[in-house]
């Protein structure tokens, strides 16, 4: 971490047509930090990505990234200034390969003159990829298909990633696997990394801090290693005591 702020979300409320979720939404996360957010179902940590990815509007509040405010911008222009999603179940085009999904990821003007030379570097991040490379998505396995997920994301080289519950589908050994590469690509890159996880041991294992979200509001924010020891935390989101 560089004790630079990254991302920076000040009094932040949004929601849909019917429901307000957001509630007064403030936080910061550094640049490359490992961020995660934990709450219940329905707390509104997908509605949070989503704001901050630019496919919820916001009704108040301002989003900075890199310094800029970025609540009024269209999702599919946060990309090319280096903020990339990679939505719950990853989102891929089933009928399409490994490596056309991957070349879709790398739509911004500047990944196209480096599609090839980014695959490989994402190919040396997750091998699995290479050997899979002409092989329909839809017929990947539900780890494999969370790496190329990931792996589309970081075709446009983001300086920042926001995952949405990588671990969905995955065995408890593949969900390690998954969020290992992800703390390694957060050191060896120097990427900021804004993880939605309901798996929580194992998510506070790899983050820097975390921030509980309960109705949409946070309302703890800690060094992920502190929250891991925490009595309140433990009972309420790991089951343990
Ligand atoms: N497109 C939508 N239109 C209307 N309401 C929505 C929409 N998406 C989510 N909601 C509502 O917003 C609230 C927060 O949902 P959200 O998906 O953000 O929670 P979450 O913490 O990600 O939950 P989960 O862990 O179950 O995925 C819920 O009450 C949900 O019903």
């Amino acid at each position: 971490m560089s004790g630079t702020v990254h991302l920076e979300l000040s009094g932040v409320n949004a929601g849909y047509r019917a429901a307000s979720v957001l509630h007064d939404m403030s936080f910061a996360v550094e640049t490359g930090e490992i961020a995660a957010i934990v709450g219940a179902n329905g707390a509104g940590k997908s509605t949070l990505l989503g704001t901050i990815a630019g496919l919820v509007r916001p009704t108040t509040g301002k989003i900075r990234f890199d310094g800029t405010e970025i609540q009024n911008h269209r999702a599919h222009d946060l990309p090319e200034r280096g903020l990339v999603l990679v939505p719950e179940g990853g989102k891929l085009f089933p009928f399409m390969t490994v490596a056309e999904n991957l070349t879709l990821g790398a739509y911004t003007p500047k990944a196209r003159g480096a599609i090839a030379s980014r695959m490989e570097e994402i190919c040396e991040i997750f091998p699995i990829l290479k050997e899979r490379r002409d092989q329909l998505a839809g017929r990947l396995s539900g780890g494999e298909r969370q790496m190329c997920a990931i792996g589309r994301a970081l075709m446009s080289s983001p300086s920042m990633l926001m995952l949405d519950e990588p671990s969905v589908g995955l065995s408890p050994l593949m969900t390690e696997r998954v969020l290992e590469t992800v703390a390694r690509l957060a050191k060896e890159e120097n990427l900021t990394v804004l993880i939605v996880e309901q798996r929580v041991t194992e998510v506070l294992e790899i983050a820097d801090r975390a921030h509980i979200l309960d109705h949409g509001r946070i309302v703890k924010s800690d060094r992920a290693q502190t929250l891991l020891h925490n009595k309140d935390v433990r009972q309420t989101y790991m089951g343990l005591n």
